[in-house]
């Protein structure tokens, strides 16, 4: 049996991400693809617990590398129990968020420094990487004021870091981008959901023709 295809979705906070997923998952399981959609940290319940840990405001004493150590954790679980089973079954898994994030996060935002925390998540992961990963790009002020306007999504503990946190975790993803040019597709995200949708759409055909 063929191997799936393992896409992320990264970028700042309120850049569109699920959003996207969701309406990129309509859009190939229309045409008749296996999808899976999912996100880090969670996905599954024992992830999903984590993602509590991780996250709940009043955490407010965690350690960055106790917060990296976590997310790898988290991913490590989500890798073994979802994203590798569905791939082995030619599934398209759409993942919300994954390491890139942790190295823009917890790498350069958090000061960690991305190679080490590039190599405790090679143990979690284990050498799969994504096929494709869409980096969402907007101002993080812009994202920002998006999820603060949206009653219906939780402030989570990394929502409340100052906005130079956020600014940071931009410029740690134009670094990742860098390093792994042939992986990324860049979509400007400050457009209208549609055209971003449009562009998101566009770019996955022409990479997927491109593959075959
Ligand atoms: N292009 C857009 N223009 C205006 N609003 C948008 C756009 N894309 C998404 N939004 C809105 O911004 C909010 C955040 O969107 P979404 O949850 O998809 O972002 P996200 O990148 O997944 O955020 P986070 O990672 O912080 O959860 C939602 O209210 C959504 O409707
Ligand atoms: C996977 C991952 C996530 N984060 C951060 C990014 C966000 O602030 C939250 C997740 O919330 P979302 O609404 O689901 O986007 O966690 C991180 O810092 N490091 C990671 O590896």
């Amino acid at each position: 049996m063929s191997r799936g295809l393992f896409i992320t979705m990264e970028g700042p906070e309120g850049a569109g991400k699920t959003t996207i997923l969701q309406k990129l998952g309509n859009f190939l399981g229309g045409l008749g693809y296996n999808i899976l959609l999912t996100r880090e940290p969670g996905g599954i319940p024992i992830s999903e617990q984590i993602r509590e840990v991780i996250l709940n405001k009043e955490n407010t004493e965690m350690d960055g590398r106790t917060e990296a150590l976590l997310y790898a954790a988290a991913r490590r679980q989500h890798m073994v129990e979802k994203v590798i089973p569905a791939m082995e079954e030619g599934r398209i898994v759409l993942c919300d968020r994954f390491i890139d994030s942790s190295l823009a996060y917890q790498g350069y935002a958090r000061g960690l420094g991305m190679e080490e925390v590039y190599g405790i998540n090679q143990f979690a992961i284990d050498g799969v990487m994504p096929d494709i990963t869409f980096y969402f790009d907007i101002e993080p002020a812009e994202g920002l004021k998006r999820i603060q306007t949206n009653d219906n999504r939780e402030v989570n503990r990394l929502d409340l870091e100052e906005l130079n946190f956020h600014e940071k975790v931009r410029v740690g993803y134009l670094r990742t981008i860098d390093k792994w040019k042939e992986r990324f597709i860049i979509i400007d995200a400050s457009q209208e959901i549609e055209k971003v949708f449009a562009d998101t759409k566009t770019k996955l055909l022409e990479k997927l023709d491109k593959c075959q």
